[in-house]
């Protein structure tokens, strides 16, 4: 076995250095090493120097992966820790996701400023959210309800929110938590009618494939039900084109080896929306996303994956 120190690579946000740490705590306690027999080595991405647009027009859901996935393809660092739902749904050649980490709490979380809850918040307020699914949601269930675009971090956020600039926001409450700021969830949005991304809630790490050290040190953290989730939320997502322009929500639930999955798909503007819903052995798991994702792109029909690209 290979000696040296272990390099894993993140990005620098408070959120992403929390899960580097958790990752890395978790690994020491399997091993029984110590904590310098790791490094964190902080990666700057493209897309944390876009601050100005929506991240679905400046290229999507690569931007955040593609530097530090060339340090792993260098050999720069050994592992890289990613949140799963900012995750392509095909890796590069030579990589892999080898491991997620026992998922966190999937549900959106509202942050309210003049009212608690997505339900008591009045009239023509406004939300603040960068997300193309939480604004489709929030149009859907509350149409006279304003969304604005919002980007930044949780304390940029927080600033705008008690300024007055906007009556309410949303975080995955996974998020919040990781970064010990649950307190400030002021309602968790039921998984039924709020649907969560593909992927919401799980860390996940991803290696070169052909690094038999690395695959060995995340076989004892890799969570098995974690893993069928998320390959069966991802496989939807794929099926689906991972458009990052079609607001996308789909989440799987694993209980006694069997899967449980449910989808939507919406207009920008939530008035047109797409239900799905799929169940099968843990076997299948990527079957019964991908079947899914198929049924409501043929439900949907060419027009509604048209209207807004
Ligand atoms: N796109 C940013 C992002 N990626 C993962 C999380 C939250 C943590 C998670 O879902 O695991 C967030 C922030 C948010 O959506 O509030």
């Amino acid at each position: 076995m290979q000696t040296g120190q272990i390099r894993i690579g993140t990005r620098g946000s408070a959120l992403a250095l929390a899960q580097a740490r958790e990752t890395r705590a978790r690994l020491m306690a399997a091993h029984g090493l110590p904590e310098d027999a790791f490094a964190i080595e902080v990666i700057t991405t493209s897309g944390d120097r876009i601050q100005d647009r929506p991240l679905s027009e400046a290229g999507g859901k690569g931007l955040f992966t593609k530097e530090i996935e060339q340090a792993l393809l260098d050999g720069a660092i050994d592992l890289a820790v990613h949140s799963s739902k900012d995750m392509p749904t095909n890796q590069p050649d030579g990589l892999i996701l080898g491991a997620f980490l026992e998922r966190e709490d999937v549900r959106d979380a509202l942050i309210g400023g003049t009212a608690p809850t997505l339900e008591a918040l009045s009239d023509g307020a406004t939300v603040g959210s960068s997300s193309l699914r939480r604004q489709a949601l929030i149009r859907r269930l509350r149409p006279d309800i304003s969304v604005v675009m919002f980007r930044g971090n949780v304390q940029t956020r927080l600033k705008k929110l008690a300024d007055g600039q906007v009556d309410a926001t949303l975080l995955a409450y996974a998020g919040l938590r990781r970064l010990g700021m649950a307190d400030i969830v002021t309602e968790l949005l039921p998984v039924d009618s709020f649907p969560p991304a593909p992927g919401q809630g799980a860390i996940c790490i991803e290696h070169r494939q052909d690094d038999r050290r690395v695959e060995a040190l995340l076989q004892p953290i890799h969570h098995l039900e974690t893993g069928q989730a998320l390959a069966c939320e991802r496989a939807f997502l794929a099926a689906l084109d991972g458009s990052c322009r079609t607001p996308i929500a789909g989440h799987a639930v694993i209980e006694a080896d069997a899967v449980r999955f449910h989808g939507l798909i919406l207009t920008p503007d939530g008035t047109e929306a797409h239900e799905v819903s799929g169940a099968g052995s843990v076997a299948r798991a990527a079957n019964i996303g991908r079947d899914a994702g198929e049924r409501v792109r043929a439900r949907a029909g060419t027009r509604f994956f048209e209207s807004w690209s």
